[in-house]
């Protein structure tokens, strides 16, 4: 499981780890800083031999802010240096870490303004210019820049209020886009523990888009989470010598496929198709009978003991002709998997959709709820309150447009509005509300999906290409998901597994290059046997 924690909870393990940590004079810095840094060397040296064969020579540019981020940076530059790259520190603030500034002038690096707007390392240059746009790197930053092959970002790191100031901006705006960009902890900018990128004047993301992230002790919660998880590449987490235990539990978790491969339920000889689970599918309608062709073969292909499909003889017979393993009809089931692609005011599936939501809030059968089920929810939840946790297997698999829809029908009387754009720019925030407001795990759909529990517990998965955003993506990871919670695994577990595996066999399908829906189902068997074989996702 790859973690990551709070800034609060890994401030408190860095004061456990160094008791002296906020008494040291400056420029006398402590073990874990030295070893944040020494990690940093030697992953950015690693990386830069494997592009360019060897370090010697290597142009690495230092971006620096006024902080212990800045610190690290700095070390990391002087043992660069060392190892014979050409290092350049840029100074975006009036001061900067005073023992980080010594050992890199000591290993020969150099050390420059880089705002536009100051005169010198010790003069300020944050002032925005009077449209508010940024004041712009100095020449001498942007020649220093317009050469490097590496760019360490320390400009801001978990003490870092969200967005960038003028003179970061200018710095960041000069990174050549042939530049190998490092982020030092975290990308600056981003707010480390909601994830949320803040926007600059024009609407675009005020912060570092890194190709590499080294982070330290733990991941920090923006490094698995919607919308940081885009801008901060591939990452690598430095150990610094916290202990686990001062840590405490995480803020957010990922599914390795370790941990996938434990989850996914096998059949033993003692095993029939009843004991395995059966789903049942309310899908699809006279309109969108592909939903349901596209959520019955999901289930099909992931290995559901058996499939039931209830819906209007058209998809019906749709389904029949097609998956011959699927019985049409409802009857006794483990797990309901409802909404996807039913028009809520389809009269003809409104009946199964109400008998499977009473099923799960009256004998707790497990259901998953998408799409055109979440407005039968929402009136449930105005009408009794929110489900009970304990006694309900509840999963709400919305995408960002039908969370926003969702959480304004809870708020209704409030007169509340939520636009999908709040629920894209705060998805954490917004996926714990319904979560609390509902009583349901909500498995909210996006490049990376996040889930969360009511009682708070996090997970962001991405495992997917862009090519997954595509027309009936949603229904066969409803099929998926479905099976899962048939088998028995909680809604947590079965949205997470799920949504690893859904993204997993779209790369399968995709295998680079534009994928439909159904190819997505087909890969799902193939995914599953490379996990339960080798403990790894598919190359
Ligand atoms: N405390 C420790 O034990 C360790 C800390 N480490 C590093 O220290 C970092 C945290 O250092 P700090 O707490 O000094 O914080 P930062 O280095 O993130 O920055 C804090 C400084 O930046 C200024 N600032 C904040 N937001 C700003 C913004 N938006 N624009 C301009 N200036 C802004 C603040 O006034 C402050 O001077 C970590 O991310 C990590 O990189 C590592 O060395 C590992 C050990
Ligand atoms: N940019 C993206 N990268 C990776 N996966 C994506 C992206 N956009 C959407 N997805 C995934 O594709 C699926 C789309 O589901 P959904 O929005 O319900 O579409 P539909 O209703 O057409 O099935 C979800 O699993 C979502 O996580
Ligand atoms: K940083």
């Amino acid at each position: 499981m790859t973690t990551a924690h709070a800034v609060d909870a890994v401030r408190r393990a860095e004061a456990a780890a160094d008791p002296h940590l906020a008494s040291r004079p400056a420029g006398q810095d402590g073990p874990l800083m030295l070893r944040a840094a020494a990690g940093l060397a030697a992953v950015v040296a690693g990386e830069v031999r494997r592009r360019r064969g060897r370090l010697y020579g290597a142009r690495v540019v230092l971006l620096v802010g006024t902080g212990s981020n800045g610190g690290d940076a700095l070390h990391a530059g002087a043992r660069l240096a060392a190892g014979g790259a050409q290092v350049t520190a840029l100074l975006a603030g009036p001061r900067a870490h005073a023992g980080g500034l010594a050992s890199l002038r000591a290993a020969g690096g150099r050390v420059l303004p880089g705002a536009a707007s100051s005169g010198g390392p010790d003069r300020p240059g944050h002032q925005d210019d009077d449209r508010g746009r940024a004041a712009g790197a100095s020449s001498a930053a942007e020649v220093a820049l317009s050469g490097a092959d590496v760019v360490l970002d320390g400009l801001l790191g978990t003490g870092g209020r969200p967005g960038l100031d003028a003179a970061a901006a200018g710095l960041v705006a000069a990174v050549p886009p042939a530049a190998l960009v490092v982020a030092v902890d975290v990308p600056s900018g981003v707010d480390a523990d909601s994830g949320e990128l803040p926007r600059d004047a024009a609407g675009r993301p005020s912060c570092v888009h890194a190709d590499l992230t080294v982070t330290f002790g733990t991941a920090k919660p923006a490094l698995l989470l919607p919308p940081a998880a885009r801008v901060v590449g591939r990452v690598v987490v430095v150990d610094i010598g916290l202990d686990p235990a001062a840590l405490g539990p995480a803020a957010v978790e990922e599914l390795d496929p370790e941990q996938a491969a434990l989850l996914w339920p096998v059949p033993g000889p003692q095993d029939d198709k009843y004991s395995r689970g059966v789903l049942g599918v309310v899908a699809g309608g006279d309109t969108y009978t592909g939903a349901a062709l596209l959520c019955t073969t999901a289930a099909v292909r992931a290995g559901a003991g058996m499939v039931r499909y209830v819906g209007p003889p058209r998809p019906t017979e749709l389904v029949r002709q097609r998956l011959p393993e699927v019985v049409p009809g409802a009857g006794r089931v483990q797990a309901w998997a409802v909404g996807s692609g039913v028009d809520p005011d389809d009269d003809a599936q409104a009946g199964p959709l109400a008998q499977a939501l009473a099923a799960a809030v009256d004998d707790g059968v497990p259901c998953l709820l998408d799409a055109g089920a979440l407005p039968a929810l929402a009136a449930r939840v105005r009408a009794g309150g929110p489900l009970d946790p304990e006694g309900t297997a509840v999963l709400l698999t919305p995408h960002a447009g039908e969370l926003a829809r969702l959480l304004a029908e809870l708020g209704r009387e409030d007169g509340e509005r939520v636009e999908r754009s709040a629920v894209e720019e705060r998805p954490l925030e917004h996926a714990l509300r319904a979560a609390r407001a509902t009583g349901a795990v909500v498995l909210l759909k996006g490049s990376t999906t996040l889930l969360a529990t009511p009682d708070g517990r996090v997970r962001a998965q991405t495992d997917g290409p862009g090519w997954l955003g595509t027309a009936g993506a949603g229904d066969v990871l409803a099929g998926i998901a479905g099976v899962l919670l048939a088998a028995g695994l909680a809604p947590f577990d079965a949205g997470a597994l799920a949504t690893a595996v859904h993204g997993r066999a779209a790369a399968v399908a995709s295998a680079g290059g534009p994928l439909h829906a159904e190819a997505v189902a087909l890969a799902v068997p193939g995914v599953v046997a490379h996990l339960l074989t080798r403990r790894e996702w598919p190359a």
